[in-house]
């Protein structure tokens, strides 16, 4: 199976976890393309229908995923449009599957603030008809120089966030994942 974990971090957070996801991927034996967005990711460099199965995350900031993230959607939704592959109904492609995964500190509102970034990531595979199989919120810590704001959140003391115990989880349901492909 083919695998893209395509991901966007800022401080580091975001990373950890999709190192940690293609680590599993392979140790399951399936070759993992990882491609961390940066601002000068040429959009033309990526196609999602090349891969049966797409890890996509991002830290969450304003609400939303990274605006290179975003920038890269915008581009690819305009391909997709323009090529004829993003179809009326979005019709479901059979075997092309997807994970939105994001990294989120929630200091004023939780998970509620984080939500807007995983679905936004989200419609651009639904809108390519694939299924998707989850959402993964991932508490990740402020930088440093938020001070507070891992302290005394909506979510409290988030300081270390994703230490090893989350990423072990994100190990354990990628393996529950891909736990359906075994013969
Ligand atoms: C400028 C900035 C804005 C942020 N905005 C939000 C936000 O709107 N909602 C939220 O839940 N977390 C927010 N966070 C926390 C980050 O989402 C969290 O630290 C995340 O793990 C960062 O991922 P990264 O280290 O991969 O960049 C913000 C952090 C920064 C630095």
């Amino acid at each position: 199976m083919k695998v893209l974990n395509l991901y966007y971090s800022l401080s580091g957070n975001t990373k950890k976890v999709a190192e940690r996801i293609s680590s599993t991927v392979e140790e399951l034996g399936h070759e993992v393309n990882t491609v961390k967005i940066t601002v000068n990711t040429d959009a033309s460099d990526v196609d999602l229908l090349d891969y049966d199965f797409v890890f996509n995350g991002s830290g969450v900031y304003q609400w939303l995923p990274g605006e290179p993230m975003m920038d890269l959607f915008d581009e690819l939704r305009e391909r997709y449009n323009e090529i004829g592959d993003i179809k009326p109904g979005s019709p479901k492609r059979k075997g092309k599957m997807a994970v939105v995964y994001c990294t989120y500190g929630g200091v004023h509102t939780g998970k509620h603030e984080a939500t807007p970034a995983v679905k936004y990531m989200e419609q651009m595979y639904d809108h390519l008809g694939f299924y998707i199989l989850d959402e993964w919120y991932i508490i990740g810590e402020y930088p440093n120089s938020y001070e507070t704001a891992s302290t005394e959140g909506r979510l409290g003391d988030i300081r270390g966030k994703p230490g090893e115990k989350d990423l072990k989880e994100i190990e354990e349901k990628t393996k529950g994942l891909f736990s359906q492909f075994k013969n």
